[in-house]
């Protein structure tokens, strides 16, 4: 059974012969995407308080010296951001910072705020009213957490990484396979377009990885509501010096991620931490949010490439390269797509909120772009 599920009302069957045969997957089995896709992000690291240690993570600072952005500070992150073209704000943070630490729940009291979403749904706002959108990865949330940001959010994530009980989440806090499953099912119950992905090199095996890459399947086909799968490697850094998975097992597992899922869910690399030029072959297709601007926060001794490099990954794989926004295509209302989208799945009109559809429809700077990237197809 995967670990802590027990503890949830999420049903996770994954049969021993669809792991058996994803387990023969090789590179050269997967056909290439005929395009490449990317999102213009900026990061803001909302509080690196976190309740959790996973030992992989430079993220997190200790008590006393954890830090949580104000709303000013927020504002002008964004406003960067809008300057600089970008269409997504990636809200990323510890899990639950206001339950272990004191100062940071007393911080948002003062602010007026009972709880990290409550206060997340302020930022997410102000996100809107500068004319970006929001993309939070708050990490493990209930369902009340998710209904509180839901819709002022565009999309949401978390990333499974695992359903193996690994080293690395051990300790007394800890992140559980069974925990994340269930926060997917939340997203997917509050119909929020949702990444999630695995996170490679942190104790799996294969067989570990088949059986997250199935068990993100079957939440899919529950919901339809996974946009994307981001193949993570763990990579080094301070805290970090277990190596990071090599070339091989990088094709490999990129090749499983794609026969694993269904054709509308992208399959994304990070071109930070990987080289995505020989990764193309093994079926990726997005590139997930690159900021021109902020660092990554998560992985900061990994400068993000910039837009010629990307233009290079996919120069050398004969495809073009199309920005997208945080949220895929098909999660919009038809009115919106663009007059090309061939929508390889009917998903129907009520996937985004009121807020989020009029700041796509929007008569303002912000609208047009995003109108921009969706007609540029
Ligand atoms: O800059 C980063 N972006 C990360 N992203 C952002 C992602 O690349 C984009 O926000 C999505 O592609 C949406 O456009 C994540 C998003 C999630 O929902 C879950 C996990 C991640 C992980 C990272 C990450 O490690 N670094
Ligand atoms: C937001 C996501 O960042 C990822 N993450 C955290 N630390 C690392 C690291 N050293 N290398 C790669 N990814 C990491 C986790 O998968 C987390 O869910
Ligand atoms: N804490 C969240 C998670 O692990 C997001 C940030 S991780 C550096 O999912
Ligand atoms: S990976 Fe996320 S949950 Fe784990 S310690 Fe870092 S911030 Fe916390």
């Amino acid at each position: 059974m995967i670990p802590g599920i027990d503890e949830y009302d999420v049903d996770v069957s994954v049969e021993e012969a669809a792991i058996e045969s994803l387990l023969d997957v090789e590179p050269a089995d997967v056909s290439p995407a005929e395009e490449l896709s990317f999102a213009r992000n900026v990061f803001v690291p909302l509080t690196t308080a976190c309740r959790y240690t996973c030992t992989y993570c430079t993220y997190f600072d200790p008590p006393g010296e954890a830090t949580l952005l104000s709303p000013e500070e927020v504002q002008e992150i964004l406003q960067t951001g809008v300057d600089a073209g970008c269409t997504e704000a990636l809200f990323t943070f510890g899990d639950d910072p206001d339950d272990r630490y004191t100062a940071i729940h007393d911080q948002l009291d003062e602010w007026g705020h009972d709880s990290i979403h409550e206060y997340l749904r302020e930022v997410c706002e102000i996100a809107l009213d500068e004319g970006i959108l929001p993309h939070s990865n708050p990490g493990d949330q209930t369902y009340d957490q998710m209904q509180t940001v839901a819709e002022v959010n565009a999309s949401m994530g978390v990333m499974l990484e695992t359903t193996a009980d690994v080293d690395v989440h051990a300790g007394s806090r800890q992140k559980t396979p069974g925990q994340r499953l269930n926060t997917i099912a939340n997203a997917g119950k509050l119909s929020v377009p949702f990444t999630t992905g695995i996170l490679v090199g942190i104790g799996e095996d294969w067989r570990d990885r088949a059986e997250s890459l199935l068990a993100i399947r079957e939440m899919h086909e529950r919901y339809g509501h996974i946009q994307e799968v981001i193949v993570q490697p763990v990579s080094e850094n301070e805290r970090w010096q277990g190596g990071s998975p090599d070339r091989a097992t990088m094709r490999r597992v990129v090749a499983m991620a794609r026969s694993a899922l269904p054709e509308e869910v992208s399959v994304q690399v990070p071109p930070n931490l990987t080289d995505a030029r020989g990764l193309v072959d093994c079926g990726i297709d997005d590139l997930g949010g690159v900021s021109p601007i902020t660092d990554d926060h998560i992985n900061p001794d990994y400068a993000w490439p910039a837009l010629d490099e990307l233009e290079a990954v996919a120069e050398h794989a004969g495809v073009p390269l199309r920005e997208r926004l945080p949220v895929y295509e098909r999660f919009l209302p038809t009115e919106l797509r663009s007059p090309g989208f061939e929508g390889r799945v009917a998903t129907g009109d009520d996937w985004l909120s009121g807020r989020i559809v009029d700041a796509l429809a929007e008569q303002s700077t912000a609208g047009e772009r995003y109108r921009a990237i969706l007609a540029d197809d």
